[in-house]
């Protein structure tokens, strides 16, 4: 019996003009162009089974037994679209009205934007997307039957003359054909190109073909070039069907930025056409046309699969498998990413293709449900710029700390077996890493007041390195205690590790083993002139080391943590740069997760998991944190490594 299919959901209303539709469309924009029956279908005798209703809707009525037969008995059935175009509608008002000079702003804009053309073989998606290019080689197009990328070609560069700044606009062309990428620009027999994936680009094609263009022609004549070069072939529904998919993408960047890395940093515009589904009973293909067949009928059905699960709400969602073919590996971002797309659904009217018809109503349907958290490249470059800056200061600084490790200030000489393994070192670093991640963020919370010049009059230039700035002394309460520096105050290059400065080694039972010439307290603050015999000793003969005792009790009394080293500058006075033991700083409210916190003892729980059969990181909480406390119950002092905050916020980071 009849049925009556129901209307899709949520049915979006026709855009009413050029700028109607919502600029930002996260949902995908399912479009319908329905082709006129074309003179052979005509000739057939063949019925027109879809109507446009108006207002984005569309009506299906199935009289052909054989349409009947393959649904169920469904005659009848109603979809919804944003924008249906049927037979009489031109390439003009596809144009204007399908949202796509909207999509061109916003590739103009930074968003990575798709529109992609599917439906069955013949239904009109080339037409749609370029007119009828390469159909007569002999002639050129009318203007009025140019597609969609012709169009947009013209309005992306008014758009990018008219915009004031600096862009630069270039292209990339190629094709999927048989599950082999091939570049379609570039000259010479079309071979396989490698699909790669990486973490800022996703999936990309390797050694793509990517040329900048500044004319309407230029573009056109690529366009032109890269479609004669993809492989079409004759069958019973379409004289010229493409047997490939074909993906033109255009980058828009900021002139001057590498054509060679598109991927990051610029808007883009990607054309899909989809090679078309096919029935090789209908098409009568054999032997070489058939194998492509297949393997465009694969393809789609896993772009088919992705949407349906894409467009499951997104508690629901299970895993997205991109990787089952090549076209949802290159579309993947377009589909549930960041980018925006415009889809064009092509069918074909006549009632020999009903099936194939409501299989891309279906199909579109389901696709409309599906969601995208659009992310304009510019921005996401502008995070990621701030991201690298911030690892190239850290960097830096666990160059620094490497640096220290080395004998007498050098590095250690290449091929140096690592230390003591290259995991145990790794390790080492991510607590470094999290804790001067810590200290930074107090640097940077102290910043504004030192940049404001608060302090500026108490810093010292270096006696070595007159570039180099003592940390003004006033800012910390324990520095201002201590007695004046002895030779000259010290800087980043003196210290900590001068060239005669000694290492201690803390021992299970508190005491310093002596290494070298060196040791600091915890505060690094109380850095002392001469060699201690032993902790106790150096805080009650030294006025540095006994000032700081008093002022922090405990800190300097008891060892360090077992197994670590400690430094002590001959030179006098410390850097700046230290990290308290307190139990709680008041900037530790700051910190972004409860990873980067320290523990009460100033230790940051590393995110590297333990190695087995290492010993545990320095700065995690295992017996080297319980040792790390003096005997009575203070904590105890912390090696160079844990250097990085002081218990006072006025005092700053070198
Ligand atoms: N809207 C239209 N107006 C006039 N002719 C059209 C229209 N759409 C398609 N055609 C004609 O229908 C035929 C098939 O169109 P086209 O090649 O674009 O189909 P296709 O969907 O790209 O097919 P395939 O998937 O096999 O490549 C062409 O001859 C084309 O000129």
């Amino acid at each position: 019996g009849e049925q009556r299919g129901r209307p899709v959901e949520g049915r979006e209303t026709a855009p009413q003009g050029p700028r109607a539709a919502t600029p930002l469309r996260p949902r995908p924009h399912p479009t319908l162009r329905v082709r006129p029956l074309t003179c052979t279908e005509t000739r057939r005798g063949d019925q027109q089974v879809v109507h446009s209703l108006g207002d984005g809707a569309v009506h299906v009525s199935a009289t052909s037994p054989w349409g009947c037969r393959a649904w169920g008995g469904l005659h009848d059935a109603t979809f919804g679209f944003s924008a249906v175009f049927d037979a009489g509608a031109s390439q003009e008002a596809v144009f204007e009205g399908s949202g796509m000079r909207q999509l061109v702003e916003l590739a103009m804009d930074g968003f990575s934007c798709t529109v992609f053309a599917f439906g069955q073989t013949g239904s009109g998606k080339t037409y749609t997307l370029m007119g009828p290019l390469g159909q007569s080689d002999t002639q050129p197009a009318s203007p009025a039957l140019l597609g969609l990328m012709q169009r947009s070609f013209t309005c992306l560069l008014e758009q990018s003359r008219s915009r004031a700044s600096d862009l630069a606009l270039s292209a990339s062309y190629l094709e999927i054909y048989n599950e082999q990428v091939r570049d379609l620009l570039s000259p010479g027999p079309p071979c396989a190109l490698p699909l790669r994936w990486s973490k800022s680009r996703g999936f990309y094609v390797e050694n793509q073909l990517s040329v900048e263009f500044e004319s309407l022609e230029a573009i056109v004549s690529l366009l032109l070039q890269g479609s004669q070069r993809r492989r079409t072939s004759a069958h019973a529904l379409n004289r010229h069907s493409s047997r490939s998919h074909a993906l033109l993408t255009i980058h828009v960047r900021t002139a001057g930025s590498p054509i060679q890395d598109p991927g990051v940093g610029t808007g883009t515009l990607c054309f899909v056409d989809l090679a078309g589904s096919e029935r090789v009973k209908e098409t009568g293909s054999s032997g070489e046309l058939s194998v492509e067949a297949n393997s465009i009928n694969r393809s789609l059905l896993a772009l088919g699969h992705c949407i349906s699960l894409l467009a499951k709400p997104r508690g629901k969602r299970t895993h997205i498998p991109y990787r089952d073919s090549k076209l949802t590996r290159l579309l993947a971002r377009s589909l549930g990413g960041s980018g925006i797309t415009l889809m064009v659904a092509c069918i074909s009217p006549s009632s020999r293709c009903l099936s194939e018809t409501l299989s891309t109503l279906h199909y579109a349907s389901r696709a409309r449900r599906v969601t995208t958290r659009p992310l304009a490249n510019r921005k996401l470059l502008q995070t990621l710029e701030r991201e690298i800056h911030a690892l190239q200061l850290e960097n830096l600084s666990l160059r620094q700390q490497l640096y220290r490790h080395g004998p007498a200030g050098q590095l250690p000489p290449e091929g140096t077996p690592a230390w003591p393994s290259l995991y145990g070192l790794l390790r080492d670093f991510v607590v470094e890493n999290e804790q001067m991640r810590y200290g930074k963020l107090v640097g940077r919370a102290l910043q504004p007041a030192i940049t404001a010049g608060e302090h500026a009059h108490t810093t010292q230039p270096c006696t070595h390195h007159p570039a180099m700035h003592a940390p003004p002394t006033h800012c910390c309460p324990l520095l201002q205690k201590l007695p004046p520096a002895s030779s000259h105050p010290s800087c980043p290059q003196c210290c900590p590790v001068p060239a005669d400065a000694t290492m201690f080694e803390v021992q299970p039972q508190g005491s310093l083993w002596r290494g070298g010439k060196c040791w600091t307290g915890g505060h690094g603050s109380a850095w002392l002139p001469s060699l201690p015999a032993a902790p106790e000793a150096v805080v009650r003969d030294n006025p540095w080391a006994s000032a700081a005792a008093q002022e922090f009790p405990g800190v300097l009394g008891g060892g360090g943590m077992v197994g670590e080293v400690l430094f002590m500058c001959p030179h006098g006075r410390s850097r700046g740069r230290s990290r308290s033991l307190s139990q709680q700083h008041p900037l530790q409210r700051e910190l972004p997760g409860p990873e980067r916190v320290p523990s009460a003892e100033g230790r940051v729980i590393p995110s590297a998991p333990p190695w087995p059969g290492l010993p545990e990181p320095r700065g995690e909480q295992g017996s080297a944190g319980r040792a790390g406390r003096a005997s009575d119950g203070h904590p105890a002092l912390l090696s160079l490594s844990h250097v990085g905050l002081c218990t006072d916020p006025g005092e700053m980071e070198t």
